[in-house]
């Protein structure tokens, strides 16, 4: 990030983008769709974000090419998030762990997106697994879908809170407290103020002023935040900064649909990055 800048390129391989790439919706036109986007940005991006679900759709032919472009990205030297928003008992968790930031596993970016609702502390394998392999985490937080908030702003008065603490107030504490942890034991706690810890939110660029409504203190997580919803749904450079006031130092904004729409010409790919790039400086 401080090398290229705020943004996040996700690799969302949709249908309807195959057919405007001129490509066929199988396992060959994910694989030359999603390879080409590796070679047009992995210089310019700080961090590619092939999402799961495009991958998977395809059966095992897809999963194969997920692999082939998590070890592209590495190859050309650019981050790669798997958005997979896994989340499970614990015990299982270790195997999604296993699959998605253990090291050597074929499907393990440089992290991992996960969601809490089966409650933070089940995370704690994958968490584990990340920071023993020099990996991070971003857990869902206030997602950008417009439905998220129901569930995020609920609030709960089990710990005697007199106005109930949300749900999102909660995880981004949860969240503060492993990255205190972990910046804690790398020595020197305190010393550089701007380090920031693995475990990292999904704050969506579209949530307005939730984070101030639901109490969640996104500074003191300590961790990036990875902020999807740039342009398809409506998200901006201006919104993320109203959205995270403060903690702008953190964030890794993130656009899917409105960067691949350039494509396929990877000049015109690379300069609908950098104008992304410019608009978050
Ligand atoms: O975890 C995510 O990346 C994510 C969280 C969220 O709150 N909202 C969200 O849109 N995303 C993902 O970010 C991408 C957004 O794609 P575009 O709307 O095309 O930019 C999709 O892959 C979503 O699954």
């Amino acid at each position: 990030m401080d090398e290229r800048g705020r943004l996040c390129v996700g690799i969302d391989p949709h249908p309807p983008l195959l057919r405007a790439w001129g490509l066929g919706d199988d396992v060959a036109g994910l694989r030359e769709f999603s390879l080409r986007v590796v070679d047009a940005l992995a210089g310019i991006v700080a961090v590619l974000k092939p999402q799961a679900a495009f991958f998977e759709r395809h059966g095992s032919g897809g999963v194969a090419v997920l692999e082939e472009t998590i070890a592209a990205a590495r190859e050309a030297g650019v981050l790669t998030i798997v958005d997979a928003k896994r989340g499970d008992i614990g015990s299982t968790m270790q195997g999604y762990a296993d699959a998605f930031v253990r090291e050597g596993s074929p499907l393990a970016g440089d992290a991992v997106t996960l969601s809490p609702y089966l409650g933070f502390d089940s995370l704690t394998p994958a968490i584990d697994t990340a920071l023993a392999s020099g990996r991070g985490v971003f857990v869902l937080c206030l997602t950008s879908n417009p439905e998220g908030a129901a569930v995020q702003l609920a609030r709960s008065d089990d710990d005697g809170a007199t106005h109930g603490v949300t749900v999102a107030a909660r995880i981004a504490n949860a969240a503060g407290e492993a990255n205190a942890l972990e910046l804690a034991a790398g020595g020197n706690p305190g010393a550089d103020q701007h380090a920031l810890g693995s475990v990292g939110l999904v704050v969506g660029a579209t949530v307005g002023d939730a984070a101030r409504r639901g109490g969640v203190d996104l500074a003191g997580v300590r961790g990036p935040l990875l902020m999807p919803g740039l342009g398809a749904q409506g998200g901006s450079a201006e919104s993320v900064r109203a959205v995270v006031g403060t903690a702008w130092g953190q964030v890794l904004a993130s656009s899917s649909r409105e960067v691949l729409g350039a494509g396929p010409d990877a000049d015109a790919l690379r300069a609908a990055a950098r104008a992304a790039i410019d608009a978050l400086t």
